[in-house]
């Protein structure tokens, strides 16, 4: 599917509009890092994204060790960042409130 790559100063104006990501991978991706209390927080947190993910037709790039989880959001199908990874982002924090 075809999708247009942000320009770094389009990037950057999708992140002002967001709390906790930085950009990674020189600007070709955002990540944020989410600590909870156990396992099972970060498990059931994880459940959700999947479920979002999955709707959203976009997946995230993550790792989890115990109560934490790594997000890593980029758009394969245009080599960088896409409104398609802010949209989850917004979605993903969203989940926090
Ligand atoms: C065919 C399918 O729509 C694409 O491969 C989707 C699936 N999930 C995706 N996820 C991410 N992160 N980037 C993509 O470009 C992407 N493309």
């Amino acid at each position: 599917m075809s999708v247009t790559r942000l320009t770094r100063a389009e990037a950057e104006g999708e992140m002002a509009t967001l709390e906790g990501w930085e950009f990674s991978r020189e600007g070709e991706a955002i990540r944020r890092f989410f600590k909870f209390a156990d396992f099972v927080e970060a498990w059931g947190f994880m459940n959700r994204v999947a479920l979002l993910a999955e709707k959203a037709d976009h997946h995230p790039e993550w790792s989890n060790v115990y109560n934490r989880v790594e997000i890593e959001l980029t758009t394969h199908d245009c080599d960088g960042l896409s409104h398609r990874d802010f949209e989850l982002a917004s979605a993903i924090d969203a989940l926090m409130r």
